[in-house]
């Protein structure tokens, strides 16, 4: 059988900046996976190939069996971008219902999941605000509240936790594992090793190559270290001297 997510042979430019030239992936179902990788290694391009909002330059990627940019898996998935996608002049509650309407929740159910979404990221008390009143940290939380609204099958959040205060990223985290024990695969981008540490599974990008692919255990036994920033410091520098040999 295959992965959840295959990604064949990934590479994308942007004009004639290569970011990705040769990416393959496999994550299985109901993983929890982190993409780790210096600023502007790819993160970003990357997370938008696999729902479809990027068609990349070379390369195949499935998810579920289906080839994407497919329709039906597209509303499968949950997205939390880097830059908040709200409506500052409406209220939270006010855009929680409008993206129900676009995930096309049975409008029965839509008072429950708004409610239950706000809830999870602790916002249900500042529910009729406009956004435009919300701090930096509530609007990040009010977008992980659209990204899991309707309950995807898949979620993606690009670095979810940037200006959330330690004690509500500790709830989010038992919020993400919940949910992968009902099933949902996860997939996040980080730069917070602590964050790392918590994924089942981990990808190392860098130089437009996955360098390192493991569990946290695996990569730090595999270069011989304590923690997984050394870690990584160890690939990235090993990568370094393998690309410059070029
Ligand atoms: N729309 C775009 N047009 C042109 N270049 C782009 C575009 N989006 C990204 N890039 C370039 O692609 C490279 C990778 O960017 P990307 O945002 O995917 O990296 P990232 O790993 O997510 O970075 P960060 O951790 O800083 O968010 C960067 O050099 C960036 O300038």
């Amino acid at each position: 059988m295959s992965a959840f997510i295959e990604m064949n042979n990934i590479a994308h430019s942007y004009n004639k900046e290569s970011v990705l030239k040769e990416v393959d992936l496999s994550i299985p179902e109901g993983q929890l996976f982190g993409l780790l990788g210096p600023s502007g290694s790819g993160k970003t391009t990357l997370v938008k190939i696999m729902i479809g909002l990027l068609t990349p330059t070379n390369g195949i990627i499935h998810i579920d069996n289906q080839q994407m940019p497919s329709f039906k898996q597209m509303q499968e998935i949950g997205y939390m971008a880097q830059s908040d996608a709200l409506y500052s002049e409406l209220t939270a509650r006010e855009n929680l219902y409008f993206f129900a309407s676009i995930y096309k929740i049975p409008k029965k159910q839509q008072k429950e999941r708004v409610t239950e979404a706000a809830k999870i990221v602790d916002l249900q008390d500042h529910l009729d605000k406009t956004l435009e009143k919300y701090s930096g940290g509530m609007k990040r939380r009010m977008s992980l509240a659209v990204a899991l609204l309707h309950q995807p099958n898949l979620l993606i959040l690009d670095e979810p936790t940037v200006g959330i205060d330690p004690v509500l990223r500790a709830s989010i985290w038992e919020e993400l594992r919940n949910m992968q024990k009902q099933g949902t695969t996860i997939i996040i981008t980080t730069h917070v090793m602590d964050e790392a540490e918590k994924c089942d599974n981990l990808a190392l990008l860098r130089d437009g190559y996955v360098i390192a692919q493991g569990s946290s255990q695996q990569l730090k036994s595999k270069s011989n270290t304590d923690t997984l920033e050394e870690a990584f410091l160890q690939y990235g520098g090993a990568a370094h001297a393998h690309s410059s040999n070029h």
